[in-house]
């Protein structure tokens, strides 16, 4: 039996809806052995974010080359990396374990509003990480954030995805949840050649902490599988869908997603 492996590099999330947690969840439910770098341990709940504690650089790097000593990585992810001394150290790091399969999910505020990236760490972001990334998987105030455009419609998405390729992310998606006009959700992905859209119908609920996490967990899972890019986002989208679509109902806030929906009740 092949068994496939994926490293998070991510923030862990105490209420188990986000973060470290949901990509563990995400990779098992997928089939993929999950392996974990925490980089910063967020008390946090479905109500919000109570404290973080960033790690040092030094103790993130120390758990990468643990994990790619003995047990190596098939695809990489990252997520909330809160400072600019963590990302250069990623980076170095991907570099040094020549990842290329690196989904980059450029975490920066958790849905409630908490920073979970220092404001100078953008910068780092761009220069270091986002060059090393296979696939980037911003949400549009993400994509705000790192290229300077205003993203109003779908076309200021499409200039926004293509600055992104430029900028060395390799196939860009720009997930569209944060625009609420129509009846669907649209994630625009682009190769650096075409563009290609992964289209659902848009659920009213405000259950949905961690979805991104979930979704770029689900594209590193299904690129440790040797999956195209392609197929792993349409995965990581119907993956995504059955996670809100079939709500848990548990906290009093911005309930978790319901990580098991996709085994049980499919797309
Ligand atoms: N209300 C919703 N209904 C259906 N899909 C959604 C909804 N909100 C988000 N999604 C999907 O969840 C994923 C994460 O989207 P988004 O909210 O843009 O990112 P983030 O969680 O990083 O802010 C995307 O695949 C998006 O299409
Ligand atoms: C530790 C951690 N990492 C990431 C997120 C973002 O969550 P979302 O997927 O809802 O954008 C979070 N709330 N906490």
């Amino acid at each position: 039996m092949t068994v496939y492996k994926a490293l998070t590099i991510a923030g862990s999330d105490s209420g188990g809806g986000a973060g470290i947690q949901a990509d563990l969840k995400t990779f098992q439910e997928l089939g993929v052995f999950g392996m974990s770098a925490i980089t910063a341990v967020t008390a946090q709940n479905t109500l919000g974010v109570q404290g973080v504690y960033p790690l040092s650089a030094e103790a993130v790097a120390a758990q990468i080359e643990s994990v790619a000593a003995d047990l190596g990585a098939d695809a990489v992810k990252t997520g909330m990396l809160f400072s600019a001394d963590i990302i250069r150290t990623v980076a170095e790091q991907v570099k040094k374990h020549g990842w290329e399969r690196l989904v980059v999910d450029p975490v920066m505020i958790a849905k409630g509003g908490a920073p979970l990236l220092q404001e100078e760490a953008v910068a780092a972001l761009k220069e270091a990480l986002l060059p090393l990334a296979f696939v980037i998987t911003p949400n549009i105030p993400e994509a705000e954030a790192l290229t300077g455009i205003a993203i109003r419609t779908m076309d200021d998405r499409r200039e926004a995805a293509r600055l992104l390729h430029r900028m060395g992310a390799r196939y860009v998606v720009i997930k569209g949840g944060h625009d609420d006009e129509g009846e669907e959700t649209v994630d625009l992905l682009y190769n650096g050649s075409e563009f290609s859209y992964f289209k659902s119908k848009r659920i009213d609920t405000r259950h949905t902490h961690g979805t991104g996490c979930t979704f770029a967990a689900a594209v590193a899972a299904e690129l440790a599988k040797g999956r195209h890019p392609v197929d792993a986002v349409g995965t990581a989208k119907s993956f995504v869908q059955a996670a809100i679509s079939e709500p848990l109902g548990i906290g009093q806030g911005h309930g978790p997603t319901n990580h098991w929906a996709y085994r049980q009740y499919g797309e």
